[in-house]
């Protein structure tokens, strides 16, 4: 299996929903499989912060989640943990600046897909070198999901990366609603990652379908 293209995870990325148990209050295997419904084209599982699950009880949790994904066939990344990502052989994985250095972990997981975190245009050049195949930035807004996130940077931040000639796939993150989708992707975004729009609404299926439409609009696909 090769690398993925630039292209193929750019359509990829369009509406990339990111979930653990605790981004829920409903059944979370009822959102993902609304989510996948009203039209995400990604996912990433991140088990993180308050109440996280870990050892077997995220692993078999994890492996719900993947089984759901491959279903509906939408690629299947998890965040951090490389080992769960090689154990459950996911699609890919996603890693912050504080985790395992990006081309060690290219070195571990082989054509698999590679994300990074990157909040500046230094830490972007640096993961592209190292071997990432599309960058995570942000938080573009204020954002309570994250507990440790940095300060909301605005979409400045996507304009000076592309303004600066980077091509790689970029997925915008933090406080991304429906609503400051076009923005993102005007700012040069290749598509919007969220967790609460979808893993809290009302209805993650409707919101997972804006967040889509949204997207598609701001690309001129209608
Ligand atoms: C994981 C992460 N990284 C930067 S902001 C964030 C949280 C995004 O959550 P939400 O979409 O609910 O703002
Ligand atoms: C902190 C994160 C930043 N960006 C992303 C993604 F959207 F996948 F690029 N995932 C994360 N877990
Ligand atoms: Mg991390």
């Amino acid at each position: 299996m090769a690398r993925i293209s630039t292209k193929q995870l750019q359509e990829k990325l369009r509406v990339y929903f990111i979930m653990g148990s605790n981004n829920c209050q409903k059944d979370p295997f009822a959102v993902l499989t609304e989510a996948i419904e009203g039209g995400i084209t990604l996912f990433q599982f991140r088990e993180k912060g308050q109440g996280a699950l870990s050892g077997k009880e995220k692993y078999d949790f994890a492996k719900e989640l993947q089984a759901i994904c491959r279903k509906h066939r939408i690629p299947f990344i998890v965040n951090d943990d490389v080992e769960l990502a090689l154990e459950l052989d996911a699609d890919g994985v996603h890693i912050g600046q504080e985790d395992e250095r990006a081309d060690l972990v290219r070195k571990k997981i082989g054509d698999k897909i590679l994300g990074v975190s990157a909040h500046n245009l230094e830490e972007a050049r640096r993961a592209i070198k190292q071997g990432a195949d599309y960058l995570g930035v942000g938080p573009i807004f204020p954002t309570s999901t994250k507990e440790d996130a940095k300060e909301a940077q605005g979409v400045a931040v996507l304009r000076t990366l592309r303004e600066h000639g980077l091509s790689i796939p970029i997925v915008g993150i933090g406080g991304i609603t429906p609503h400051n989708t076009k923005e993102v992707i005007v700012a040069g975004a290749d598509g919007v990652s969220v967790i609460s729009a979808i893993s809290l609404a009302a209805s993650p299926r409707e919101n997972a379908r804006m967040l889509a439409k949204a997207v598609r609009e701001a690309l001129n696909k209608d």
